[in-house]
């Protein structure tokens, strides 16, 4: 493979569409003001249907006020949101988003079960089939044997586990993660970021995911987008060519992964000068 330094880099201004695939989301000139402080300066981008689009950027830089928006929890002052060609105007359905703060999103007075049973309740599924989507979905994130535990008899890492499957039985075509691994240990997010991997190459599912970590960007991605601060709009986006299935071991290694490491170091060593 010829490798070209720069040649994934593009710079802004330039089209922010994926390489291919239809579009599912669509941002133009977004903007988001919070009284005289503009958040969001000006961002547009387009997200393919089944892409995984990593977030990265400086703290502070809006990362998870697009986030917000894009589950239409927050309203854009300018531009907009699309989803399939319509226009976002609130919480949708096909969008699920999943927090860091695993303790404040699941409801501690319900089980693992109920807490899944909560997203199915809400998307109006038949009491009946409920508890077979619901052994499915624990089977699938690894915590068939926890059904009945309490989000406090859980470790992190299975309690941000649940989060995921609370979303998932939303069918939810979108999945929006805000740093979902941030406050796990190094072993539990690399599992994560496997099963996370399998669910959406078996879901076609299409993923908006911030974090700071860069090597987390790079072996999750498509493509990265890297914001800039004050106000928050798209300095860079980066491709990420390194085949699929990704593995820990030998993704990490590939001399790309590496090349993409030094890639992203630089831009975002740039962005705090
Ligand atoms: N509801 C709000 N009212 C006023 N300012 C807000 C509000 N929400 C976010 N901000 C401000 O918007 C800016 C961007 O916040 P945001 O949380 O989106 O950044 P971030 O890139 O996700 O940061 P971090 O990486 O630290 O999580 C920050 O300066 C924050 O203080």
């Amino acid at each position: 493979m010829v490798v070209t330094q720069f040649s994934t880099r593009r710079p802004y201004g330039e089209s922010n569409a994926p390489a291919s695939g239809e579009t599912r989301i669509r941002i133009r000139d977004v903007t988001l003001s919070y009284g005289p402080l503009q958040i969001i300066g000006g961002i547009s981008l387009d997200v393919a249907a089944g892409e995984t689009v990593c977030v990265i950027g400086p703290s502070g830089c809006g990362k998870t006020t697009l986030l917000r928006m894009l589950a239409g929890l927050a309203k854009p002052t300018s531009g907009s949101v699309e989803l399939d060609g319509a226009g976002l105007g609130g919480p949708n359905r096909s969008v699920a988003i999943v927090f860091q703060d695993y303790g404040k999103a699941l409801l501690p007075w319900r089980t693992a079960a109920g807490n899944v049973s909560l997203a199915l309740e809400a998307r109006g599924c038949r009491p009946a089939d409920r508890p077979g989507i619901i052994r499915d979905l624990l089977e699938k994130i690894g915590l068939g044997a926890h059904a009945d535990k309490y989000p406090g008899e859980m470790s992190g890492g299975m309690q941000q586990r649940l989060q995921i499957a609370r979303c998932l039985a939303q069918e939810p075509k979108v999945l929006l993660m805000d740093e979902p691994f941030g406050a796990l240990d190094a072993m539990t997010r690399q599992a994560l970021q496997d099963e996370v991997l399998g669910l959406v190459a078996a879901t076609g599912a299409t993923m908006v995911f911030v974090t700071h970590d860069l090597e987390e960007a790079i072996y999750l991605g498509d493509r990265i987008v890297c914001l800039q601060p004050n106000p928050g709009r798209v300095g860079r986006i980066v491709d990420v060519s390194l085949s699929r299935p990704r593995d820990q071991l030998l993704t990490r290694e590939d001399p790309e992964f590496l090349r993409l490491r030094r890639e992203l170091y630089d831009l975002i060593k740039d962005d705090h000068q």
